[in-house]
């Protein structure tokens, strides 16, 4: 359909969410929905006729004190759709009946509610649609079992239909009406347990349907916004999840001064951060009488000001405006709205079609990088600006000790970026230098014999070798300048590399950049890539995928553990410092044991959810001056990236999995511990995680319950607060796949 503002192809997509399913769709539905400048249309597959006649046989049956009931297939007078044009232009989204109770604690209800859901799913994969929407759980103290048998099994009958879960974005929107929770007598002696409805029980519900269904890309969820929201922290879990469509239903907006539907602030906001995710946008309840028409004179979008709840629940001005809130008008809105967004971060471009894509880090020392990798490290101003002010500084310290003909050497100069650098800041310090280029991939080197005929002037000397192997002519280096980092510090063998040629440094002014560097991890909910693995898992790998780190953009995932301002709790794993002592050198014996490392970090975690890996990240002193007046440094941890190396996107993160995802409560705790070993041929890492819940115990050992309000972990009023253990992961490790040395 037409954008009607006439605008270059949208990147976004707003539907008309259709609301009773008491006529049969037709052109004419699709043609009102055009006309509105809809991009598609949601659809119950089956209608009112259908919906009457289910009920009648489930009464009958009972009646008939039958304990199982049989459903037949559907007739042309039950559906809405038929497998013609309308449905094959792919702008027709199928609905299933939002009257079924899948849930329910009644088998005979249950089981006519999933006969019915399998002949609308079977149904609409014969029309040729590719995307159902299926309502949720009512509640969430039903038959959760039995919806999620349900769903898994309609995923069986069509391969090609994917399948989304329509649940409220707000938890506490689930809590039944009494009238809605089964009787006892109806559930055969079952009676519903008391649960928990707060912020994240529709993510509960999500989590147990996905998870029921093993990760599968066919299932997703379709979020409904409405007035009320959830918390930060739950919205950030929903980022997490694999949310295809935002259903804002028109309660959500408000009616502005000149009676037209505006979003509040908060709202703005949330469809701004989802916007991030790409959903497909359908707007439901617009379609109601009594709207004045549009006034070409109005502005069509004033400030919000003083509002007015849409549907007249909530009045915030004395004034009630002339509704003007024709379906148009909120497509209008939120069309503007996205229209409008502010352009996205720099990683986000950069890394376009690299969301939660995974990579096999790479080796740079056993390997050798093609042009286009070159490439793409060279599109980050940023890391090389960071390099070239801690060059500058390291000579102003040089030059202010005195020291004449100054030595820099670029160690894995790639095709010659650090060497550009490295010239520019001499230059602009007025310093003379002598200047080395070491690269042992030859067909970078060919490329640096051409950097340095065409731009250097034949100011760099070349030297093609392994660094560890390389014999400088005369003199010592005194500023040794790599970038051999990894997205975990030391994983691309920087330790191992710089050790190795060390020899060639000054022994008493020798700078090394960077100085230091250290890797940092936390546990992470990555539903979208556990599931990826576990598509990869069921085809024949030679490698273990479970047993290997991988490089990448992490985006649908959440940090379980964070601080009370909602920041990312990071920890510090270990931490390498060049150049190394040389007793530490010396005391290596071929075994490189020096560059062993280990950490054990314990994370509480305040609200559940389920661990499906680490997260690991880096931060880098490049250099610090002397007197330490001056530190240029980088990050690529998400809470001091801004703080360090705003905007840098040369690495991604890199992610540890876990075989088995571990579910943790609210208020618990995991303990997570990491190993760099080496054998003096290859690194590599071992990861393992546990986890733990807390009770109270009163003073005579005895247990008493589980204390989410206690917060000590020492006593409160004769009781103490202990950690318990939940459930411990594999030893996982890299061994198998390790870096060569
Ligand atoms: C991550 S790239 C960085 C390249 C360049 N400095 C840049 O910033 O674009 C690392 C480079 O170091 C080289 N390298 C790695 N280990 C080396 C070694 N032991 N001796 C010489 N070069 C090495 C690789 O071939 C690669 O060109």
């Amino acid at each position: 359909m037409a954008d009607a503002e006439g605008q270059a192809p949208m990147a976004f997509f707003i539907g008309d969410h259709l609301p009773a399913p008491n006529r049969a769709l037709s052109f004419d539905i699709l043609d009102r929905a055009a006309q509105d400048a809809y991009n598609m249309i949601s659809v119950h597959i089956t209608n009112i006729n259908y919906q009457t006649k289910i009920q009648t046989i489930i009464e009958e049956t009972r009646q008939r004190g039958h304990t199982r009931v049989y459903i037949p297939g559907l007739e042309v007078e039950d559906v809405n759709l038929h497998p013609d044009d309308l449905v094959a232009s792919g702008k027709v989204i199928g609905v299933t009946s939002q009257w079924l109770e899948l849930d329910s604690l009644d088998p005979l209800v249950a089981s006519a509610s999933r006969q019915v859901l399998h002949h609308e799913i079977g149904y609409a994969g014969f029309c040729g649609l590719g995307t159902l929407l299926i309502d949720g759980p009512k509640t969430a103290q039903r038959n959760l079992a039995g919806y999620c048998q349900s769903i898994v099994q309609g995923l069986a009958i069509n391969a090609y239909l994917t399948i989304n879960i329509m649940l409220p974005a707000f938890g506490p929107s689930l809590v039944p009406e009494p009238k809605d929770i089964d009787s006892p007598s109806q559930n055969s002696g079952r009676v519903p347990p008391d649960v928990l409805y707060d912020d994240l029980t529709s993510w509960d519900i999500w989590n147990a349907i996905r998870t029921s269904a093993r990760y599968t890309q066919r299932l997703g969820l379709c979020l409904k916004i409405e007035y009320s929201l959830p918390k930060t922290h739950t919205l950030k879990r929903w980022f997490a999840e694999p949310i295809r469509y935002l259903i804002i239903d028109s309660t959500a907006f408000l009616l502005n001064v000149k009676g037209y539907p505006v979003l509040t602030k908060p709202h703005q906001r949330l469809v701004t951060q989802f916007a991030r995710r790409n959903p497909f946008y359908l707007l439901s309840n617009t379609r109601h009488a009594g709207f004045e028409p549009e006034d070409p004179a109005d502005i069509e979008f004033p400030p919000l000001g003083s509002t007015i709840r849409s549907k007249g629940a909530r009045h915030t001005v004395s004034v009630t405006p002339v509704r003007r809130d024709d379906p148009q008008s909120y497509r209008k809105y939120l069309h503007h709205h996205l229209l409008n967004l502010p352009p996205p971060p720099p990683l986000d471009s950069f890394g376009a079609g690299y969301q939660d894509y995974l990579q096999s880090p790479l080796q740079p020392l056993a390997d050798n990088l093609e042009s286009m990798t070159y490439e793409v490290f060279e599109k980050d101003p940023v890391k090389y600006n960071q390099y070239e002010k801690a060059v500058a500084l390291a000579l102003q310290d040089l030059n202010e000790q005195g020291i004449e003909d100054i030595c820099v050497a670029v160690v894995g100069a790639g095709r010659g970026p650090l060497v550009t650098r490295c010239i520019r800041a001499a230059t602009n310090a007025s310093i003379d230098i002598t200047i080395y280029a070491i690269e042992k991939n030859p067909n970078a080197y060919t490329h640096l014999m051409k950097m340095n005929r065409d731009v250097w002037g034949g100011a760099v000397t070349l030297v093609k070798t392994d660094m560890r192997k390389w014999n400088p002519p005369s003199t010592y280096v005194h500023i040794l300048v790599s970038e051999l980092l990894g997205s975990f510090a030391d994983n691309e063998l920087s330790p191992e590399c710089l050790d190795g040629v060390q020899r060639v440094l000054h022994p008493t002014v020798g700078i090394n950049i960077p100085q230091s560097y250290t890797a940092h991890y936390t546990p992470i909910m990555a539903p979208k890539i556990h599931g990826d693995l576990l598509s990869r898992a069921t085809s024949s790998n030679a490698v273990d995928i479970y047993e290997v780190p991988y490089v990448v953009m992490l985006t649908a995932i959440d940090f379980l553990s964070q601080n009370t301002a909602g920041e990312p709790n990071i920890h510090q794993a270990w931490e390498f410092k060049h150049p190394v002592p040389s007793a530490d050198l010396e005391h290596e014996g071929g075994f490189n044991d020096h560059n062993q490392r280990e950490a054990i970090a314990a994370f509480p975690i305040p609200r559940r959810g389920v661990i499906h890996g680490i997260a690991g990240y880096f931060e880098c002193v490049l250099y610090e001056n002397a007197n330490g007046t001056a530190i240029v440094e980088l990050s690529t941890r998400p809470d001091t990236i801004d703080a360090k190396s705003k905007d840098m996107i040369s690495w991604f993160a890199i992610y540890f999995p876990l075989r088995t995802p571990m579910p943790v409560p609210d208020d618990s705790e995991a303990q997570v511990s990491f190993w760099r070993h080496t054998d003096g041929r290859k690194v590599w890492y071992d990861w393992m995680v546990e986890t733990f819940s807390f009770v109270l115990t009163s003073l005579d050992g005895g247990i008493t319950s589980s204390p989410l309000t206690v917060p000590s972990q020492k006593s409160d009023g004769g009781y103490s607060r202990k950690r318990v253990p939940i459930a411990v992961s594999d030893i996982c490790s890299s061994k198998k796949n390790g870096c060569l040395m």
